[in-house]
C-alpha cells in the first residue's frame, strides 16, 4: 500500500522528453482491458501500438481484467485478433482466477453459478462441478418459486456478470448461502461497463443483490483485491518490483485502487468510466478513502503515450 495521493499530473502538460524519462522508471506494466485497450469489440486508438512498443522495449506486460464472461483463452484470441502481442500467461482474468482460487482450496463440492460460460468453462478446466449457466426465468407465482428443489451438494455460490439474472436465481443463491459453510465468491463488483451512450449494469449489481438477500458479504476475487495480482507479486522468478510497476486503468475504484493497494504507480486514462473531473472531486474530498482513488498520472487515452515511445525497430 502506498501513501495517500494529493495530486495527479496530466501527462499532456509535460514535455515529451519528460514522459519518456517517466516511462523508463517502469519494468512492468499491468493494464486493465475494458475502457483502456478496447471498448467491447473495438480497440481504442493507439492502444495496440503502445502495448506492442512496450513489449519491444522489453517491459513485462500483463492484461488484468475484471471481465468474467470469457475464459483466459477467449480473451487471448480477442486481444490477438485486435493485434496485441500478448500470451495467455500474461492475461489475468476473474473467471480463471476464481476457478484457480477454488482449486487451490481443494474444493470438492459443486458450484451454484450466477454468471456466464466464461466461469463454467474455467471451472470445467480445473475439474470443478457446477450447475451450468443461462436463463432461469420466473415461472408462475412467488409461492411456487419458494417450492424450488435445492441441490444437496452445493458448496459455493459464485456470482459474476449474468445477463440472465432473475428472481429464481436470487432465491436459490441466497438459500444455498443460508449455510454458513457455503462459500460466497464474487468475480468483481464493477458497477457498470464503460459505455458512452447508455448504462450497461456490471457484475456489481448482481453481487450486491445477492449480498442483500443472503445477508452475507462476498469474497471478491477481482480488482481492487490485491489477491488478483498475487501470482505476480509472489512469483519467485522475476518477482515484480511494485515501485517499478505501472497500473493503467479507466475505473478508479477497481484499477487505481488495486495499484494503491499493491504499491504500484498508477495512470488513469479517460476512455472509460472515470475522468479528470472525478480526480478533482476526490482531491477536494475530506474522505481518506477517496484519496486512494487519485492516480499519479492521467492521460485522455493510452495512445497519447505514442510520441514519448521509441519508433518500432524493424
Ligand atoms: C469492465 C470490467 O472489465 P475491465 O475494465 O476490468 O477489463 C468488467 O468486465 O466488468
Ligand atoms: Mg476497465
Amino acid at each position: 500500500m502506498c501513501a495517500y495521493k494529493q495530486s495527479c499530473t496530466n501527462l499532456m502538460d509535460l514535455p515529451t522528453a519528460k514522459v519518456t524519462e517517466w516511462l523508463e522508471g517502469f519494468d512492468t506494466v499491468i493494464t486493465d482491458c475494458d475502457g483502456v485497450l478496447w471498448v467491447y469489440g473495438r480497440a481504442i486508438d493507439g492502444a495496440v501500438s503502445v502495448i506492442n512498443l512496450f513489449k519491444s522495449m522489453r517491459k513485462n506486460i500483463y492484461f488484468c481484467t475484471n471481465n468474467s464472461t470469457k475464459t483466459r483463452e477467449e480473451l487471448l484470441k480477442k486481444a490477438q485478433n485486435m493485434g496485441f502481442s500478448i500470451t495467455e500467461g500474461e492475461i489475468i482474468s476473474t473467471a480463471h482466477a476464481t476457478a484457480a482460487y477454488l482449486k487451490k482450496r481443494n474444493f470438492e463440492k459443486r458450484v451454484y453459478v450466477i454468471g456466464s460460460d466464461g466461469i463454467t468453462k474455467e471451472l470445467d478446466a480445473v475439474g470443478i462441478g457446477h450447475t451450468g449457466c443461462g436463463p432461469d426465468p420466473m415461472k408462475g407465482t412467488m409461492a411456487e418459486t419458494t417450492k424450488i428443489q435445492l441441490e444437496t451438494d452445493i458448496g459455493a455460490v459464485v456470482v459474476g456478470f449474468d445477463e440472465h439474472f432473475s428472481f429464481p436465481k436470487m432465491v436459490k443463491a441466497s438459500s444455498y448461502l443460508n449455510d454458513p459453510n457455503c462459500l460466497f465468491i464474487a468475480t468483481n463488483t464493477d458497477e457498470r461497463f464503460p459505455m458512452d451512450n447508455m448504462v450497461v449494469p456490471g457484475s456489481g449489481c448482481f453481487v450486491r443483490a445477492i449480498e442483500t438477500c443472503a445477508e452475507r458479504t462476498a469474497k471478491v476475487i477481482g480488482k481492487p483485491n490485491p489477491a488478483i495480482c498475487e501470482v505476480l507479486l509472489q512469483k519467485e522468478i522475476g518477482r515484480i518490483d511494485p515501485a517499478r510497476t505501472l497500473m493503467i486503468g479507466d475505473r478508479a475504484n477497481t484499477d487505481i485502487l488495486l495499484g494503491f493497494n499493491c504499491g504500484f504507480q498508477t495512470l488513469l486514462v479517460g476512455t472509460g468510466v472515470h475522468q479528470l473531473s472525478d480526480v478533482e472531486r476526490w482531491k477536494k474530498s475530506k474522505d481518506l478513502e477517496d484519496k486512494k482513488l487519485i492516480p499519479d498520472m492521467y492521460l485522455p487515452k493510452l495512445g497519447d503515450l505514442l510520441p514519448a515511445l521509441p519508433l518500432p525497430k524493424h
